[in-house]
């Protein structure tokens, strides 16, 4: 969609596992907006690592979340607002992304652990090992009150979380 308003940035934000990309492709059906997975803006490194069942550090993170900043910006100078999925764990992991042009605003998916490796290990060809998922949860950062953004719980089925975070996303876009 293209805007006369500066463009609005959503980051499907969140742990493995709680269906940001599920909730992505279902906002990019109904939206039209450019979608950008971040899982593709990994190195073939940080993809190996995780594979192994590895965390990634913040030296790892660091070019992967300034490479998805980098897209952002040019699909804002191009008018475009963007759906964009990132784990964005930490609140400076965040900030590189808020420094984006344009409006950036988070929509965290939450859910309770033993659901979401549940639902990781029932998805096929992924590399992202349910094991890693304390260290997930022990890197996660929520967001602060001055963060920009909105929570959305996943215990649901598909079709809820896919309708909350369409009226979240609303709303943000007024
Ligand atoms: N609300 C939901 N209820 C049940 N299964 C879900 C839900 N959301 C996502 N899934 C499934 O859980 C797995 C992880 O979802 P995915 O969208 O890949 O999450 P993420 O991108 O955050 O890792 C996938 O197999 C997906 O189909
Ligand atoms: O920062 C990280 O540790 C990774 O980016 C991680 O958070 C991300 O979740 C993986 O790329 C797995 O991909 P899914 O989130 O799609 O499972």
């Amino acid at each position: 969609m293209t805007s006369t308003h500066s463009p609005l940035h959503v980051v499907i934000m969140g742990v493995s596992g709680t269906g940001k990309t599920s909730a992505a492709q279902y906002l990019q059906q109904h939206l039209g907006w450019v979608y950008a997975e971040g899982d593709e803006f990994h190195s073939e490194a940080n993809v190996a690592k995780m594979r192994s069942g590895t965390p990634l550090n913040d030296d790892d993170r660091a070019p992967w979340l300034a490479s998805i900043a980098t897209w952002m910006t040019e699909q804002a100078a191009a008018g475009h607002n963007t759906l964009v999925t990132c784990s964005a764990l930490k609140r400076k992991y965040r900030d590189i992304l808020r420094a984006a042009t344009g409006r950036v605003v988070f929509l965290h998916l939450t859910g309770e652990k033993a659901v979401l490796a549940q639902r990781m290990d029932s998805r096929v060809d992924h590399y992202m090992p349910s094991s890693l998922l304390d260290s997930q949860f022990a890197t996660l950062e929520p967001l602060g009150e001055d963060e920009a953004g909105v929570v959305v719980d996943v215990a649901g089925s598909k079709d809820d979380v896919a309708a909350a975070a369409l009226a979240a996303v609303r709303k943000f876009a007024g």
